[in-house]
């Protein structure tokens, strides 16, 4: 389907000359001569996009724009200012405006940058589809997800959950196992039982054995009374039994005993006890594997896994990690002041193109990392771990730092705050400084302010202009 976008301009050739170009490059276009007529036309028809001369007679570009955002109207802005307005553009950037266009513009800027919001806003609208979602259609008993293979996995829980039948789960650290096991114990009759988890790989043999079974006073030293285990405990509810493939033959060859009888003894005692539990077991290496090697005893392997689970890693099911990232913004949001609600679509990006090798889990900490460290309600990519979101490369001499060139000039700013608003002058003015080899008349005659502000803007971020002379302080700029 076409984008639908409205030009409007007071200017007639001005506004012939922007449709011709963007109808060429496959856009529908309309125009409106003034502010009045562009509200009408965009509350009529929905547009895309919006470009507006923010000079004009009557309501101006910037009243319009305050219209859009305040309505909520669901399109992206570009605003057209003057050669060197850049204070002004910055305006209507804090205002809602997703980019501005310098007069004059030429044809391949003005695609460009067309593109570039019509993508961005198609991001941000995606990203608020995802968050209706999220409430909607893909979470079930505290997971979400919109894998097929996930969506499977949920479908499987709510078939067996209720039969009480023994579950293995396999999955990579942090894929959700422990998770999957509380919500096959949610989807049973035994959801008000107990809930047991054992980690059976944080526990030598002996201890193991105690805390599965329980003893009897004196049933060995320090044993100063008697201690019911995890099996007595869960009864009428569900074990969970993490890390399975960690345990020794010999608590195998115990726990195969258990599981074929229903009865138990304490250690040290001679009581048998009968318990009713529904055991879940996890691991994050292949049982079948061990069982092959002969690690893991294979009748043990095939009473365990009556109903086996496979969890998908993170990386073989990206489509969720824009949605578990909002999921847990969502979850840690309220915790936050102000509340971080939004993540930016560089830093959304990153995640998506990471591998996860510590699955959700480490997505999770990301996330949590990345509120801690937010300057506002928006994770951008710098607040992410740099596993996650690599630094910019830079080989940079101790005290110097590679500057943010080569800067595109023509970028659209991703967020406006006043240290940004400091460092894109900087960045921009250093950038002139080199391409003009430090001639301040031709930096003024290029960005259109005059002389003496350009002066007072470089010693204001202490650039020296005789360093460009030669040309060789291009990428450098001193801290
Ligand atoms: N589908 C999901 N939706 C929401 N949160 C999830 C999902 N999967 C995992 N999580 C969260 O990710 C974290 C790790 O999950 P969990 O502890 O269940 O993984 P695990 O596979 O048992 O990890 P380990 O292998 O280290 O034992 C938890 O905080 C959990 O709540």
């Amino acid at each position: 389907m076409k984008t639908r976008i409205l030009i409007v301009d007071d200017d007639p050739p001005t506004r012939e000359y922007l449709s011709l170009l963007l109808a060429a490059d496959g856009h529908e276009v309309e125009t409106a001569s003034n502010a009045t007529e562009a509200l009408e036309l965009a509350r009529a028809r929905p547009i895309q996009l919006l470009i507006t001369d923010l000079y004009m007679p009557g309501t101006g570009g910037m009243d319009l724009l305050s219209h859009v955002r305040s309505e909520r109207l669901p399109f992206g802005v570009i605003v057209v200012t003057g050669l060197g307005d850049h204070q002004v553009a910055l305006a209507a950037m804090r205002a809602g405006a997703d980019d501005f266009l310098t007069k004059p513009i030429e044809p391949e800027r003005l695609i460009r940058r067309t593109r570039q919001t019509l993508d961005r806003r198609r991001l941000r609208d995606e990203l608020e589809q995802l968050r209706q979602q999220l409430r909607e259609d893909y979470s079930f008993l505290n997971m979400v997800s919109k894998n097929g293979r996930m969506r499977q996995i949920f479908d499987l829980i709510e078939q067996v959950g209720p039969l009480g039948s023994t579950v293995l789960i396999h999955g990579e650290t942090g894929t959700g196992k422990e998770l999957v096991a509380q919500a096959i114990h949610a989807a049973s009759p035994r959801r008000d039982g107990p809930w047991k988890p054992v980690n059976c790989a944080a526990l030598s043999d002996s201890l193991l054995e105690s805390e599965l079974f329980g003893h009897e006073k004196g049933a060995f030293t320090g044993a100063d009374r008697r201690r019911s285990g995890r099996f007595e405990d869960a009864h009428g509810g569900t074990l969970f039994l993490d890390e399975i493939g960690d345990i020794s033959p010999a608590m195998q060859a115990k726990l195969l005993r258990v599981l074929q009888s229903g009865t138990f003894e304490r250690i040290g005692g001679t009581e048998t006890i009968q318990v009713d539990v529904r055991i879940v077991a996890a691991s994050n290496k292949r049982l079948d594997e061990l069982v092959r090697q002969g690690a893991f005893r294979s009748d043990l392997y095939y009473r365990l896994r009556v109903v086996p689970i496979e969890l998908p890693p993170l990386r073989e099911r990206r489509e969720d990690i824009p949605l578990l990232a909002l999921h847990f913004l969502h979850k840690l949001a309220a915790r936050s002041t102000p509340p971080v609600t939004e993540i930016d679509p560089d830093a959304m990006h990153a995640l998506f193109s990471y591998d996860w090798p510590g699955n959700v889990r480490e997505l999770e900490n990301a996330i949590k990392a990345a509120v801690a460290l937010a300057d506002g309600t928006k994770i951008q990519r710098s607040n992410l771990p740099p596993t996650v979101a690599p630094r910019a490369e830079g080989l940079a001499a101790p005290g110097r730092r590679p500057a943010a060139t080569p800067i595109d000039l023509d970028r659209p700013l991703p967020e406006v705050t006043d240290t940004f608003i400091s460092r894109v002058e900087r960045d921009y003015l250093a950038e002139l400084l080199a391409m003009y080899k430090g001639n301040v008349a031709r930096c003024a005659r290029h960005s259109g302010l005059s002389r003496r502000c350009v002066t007072q803007k470089l010693q204001k971020y202490g650039l020296d202009r005789t360093r460009y002379k030669d040309g060789s302080a291009s990428t450098v700029i001193e801290e």
